[in-house]
């Protein structure tokens, strides 16, 4: 065990969200994560969470949250909290995470507010825990420098689920050049109420507002490295800088739909290596199956045991099938297979809300604990 039964307390910013939500649930059961604060707007402050949350979740709410009174999201209110989980909305996240990074405090964030920050890190957990690395380099660039509070950011949903097999391919194949995308994104990625019901039943939505080019930008940073430069000025420090896997250039070109699937977000996914002749489908089968993470070996309690399941059955993964295998905190790929344009084609299925969300910042809150990144 990480910690020897010690807890460790966290706060939820956005707690009644749809992110917000699975916080509170996956947060009911954790080992060492105990739920100490939650925070949403002044239309949820001063109510007990089971009155201000509207649940959609098929479980209770867990005992521990139901009657813990929501807060404004202020930093002094979760002083207190040794981590804080952001699930805001989008419109509010970027000042309510500056301020508590200001504060003092370490923040996990699912908004994409500071995603492009040059000292923020984009983590998928599954992927480069290594970008933490920046974390001392993020509390310098503060006047006066800051000890404990710093932001990380996970990816967009679609991206995460994407990007954990282009690593494993990359891992075992050298640098991918060029990759096709097409995804089929539950509702649930939009939030409550999502899009209108006349709109998404018997229909597929051609257009995710933003969706592509976070897509196309995210894996670059995600899957590339983090260079030190040297200082300016002779004896200044390095300065670590995300390479946006410059090394060996990669275009990407995503296309986005929304389905009417409730969770569980699907992309096919065409892929040209650098190396020349590229490896085969089997080649490529046997190393996204055999893929490993460093969040298991750190012994992090979230981490799911296969970061890739690898069906090979013909007509899987599905949502409805294969979203929750392993919590939903693993990446489902199927269908390898040479492509007659590119080299290997493949689909993937994340579920959004899990891995694509909540288990991702959970995870990588994880990663920074068993790495010193946050002392407990
Ligand atoms: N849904 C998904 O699959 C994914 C979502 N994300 C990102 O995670 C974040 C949350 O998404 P989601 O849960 O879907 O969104 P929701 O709209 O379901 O929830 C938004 C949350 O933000 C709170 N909020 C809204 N306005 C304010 C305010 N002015 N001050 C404080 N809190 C406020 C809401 O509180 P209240 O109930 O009081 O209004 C609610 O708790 C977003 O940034 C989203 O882009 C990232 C990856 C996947
Ligand atoms: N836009 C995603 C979910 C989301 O909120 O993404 P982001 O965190 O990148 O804004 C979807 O609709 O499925």
């Amino acid at each position: 065990m990480m910690l020897d039964g010690r807890q460790v307390k966290v706060g939820i910013l956005g707690a009644t969200g749809t992110v917000g939500q699975r916080f509170i649930s996956l947060l009911g059961s954790h080992p060492f994560f105990v739920v100490h604060a939650l925070g949403a707007s002044s239309r949820s402050a001063g109510k007990p969470y089971k009155t201000a949350v509207n649940w959609k979740l098929p479980v209770p709410i867990p005992p521990a949250a139901r009657d813990i009174v929501v807060k404004e999201c202020v930093p002094s209110e979760f002083a207190e909290c040794a981590v804080v989980f952001s699930g805001l909305d989008a419109d509010v996240a970027g000042d309510i995470e500056t301020a508590f990074r200001a504060a003092e405090l370490a923040v996990f964030s699912n908004a994409k507010n500071h995603r492009r920050d040059p000292d923020v890190p984009l983590i998928v957990p599954l992927v480069n825990p290594s970008h933490f690395a920046i974390i001392p380099h993020q509390r310098l660039l503060h006047s006066p420098p800051l000890h404990r509070g710093f932001i990380v950011t996970n990816a967009n949903c679609a991206t995460t689920g994407v990007v954990v097999p282009l690593a494993a391919l990359e891992r075992a194949f050298g640098p991918v050049d060029a990759c096709f995308v097409t995804t089929m994104q539950a509702i649930s990625g939009g939030g409550y109420p999502g899009v209108p019901s006349l709109d998404i039943l018997d229909n597929v939505v051609p257009y995710i507002s933003g969706e592509e080019e976070k897509l196309q930008w995210e894996m670059l940073k995600i899957l590339g490295g983090l260079t030190r430069n040297e200082g300016v000025e002779p004896g200044a420090p390095p300065t670590p800088t995300f390479d946006m896997h410059a090394s060996a250039p990669l275009r990407v070109s995503a296309s986005c739909n929304r389905v009417p699937v409730l969770d569980g977000h699907t992309a096919v996914v065409s892929v040209r290596f650098k190396r020349r002749p590229p490896p085969s489908a089997q080649q490529c089968h046997e190393a996204l199956a055999a893929y490993t993470a460093d969040a298991s070996e750190l012994g992090c309690p979230s981490a799911p045991p296969h970061p890739i399941i690898v069906h090979d059955e013909p007509d899987r993964p599905q949502p409805r099938l294969d979203r929750d295998a392993q919590a939903g905190a693993g990446v489902n790929v199927g269908r390898v297979r040479e492509c007659p344009v590119l080299d290997i084609k493949f689909i993937v299925l994340a579920n959004n809300v899990c891995i694509g969300a909540a288990t991702s910042s959970i995870i990588n809150a994880e990663i920074a604990i068993a790495k010193g990144v946050v002392v407990v």
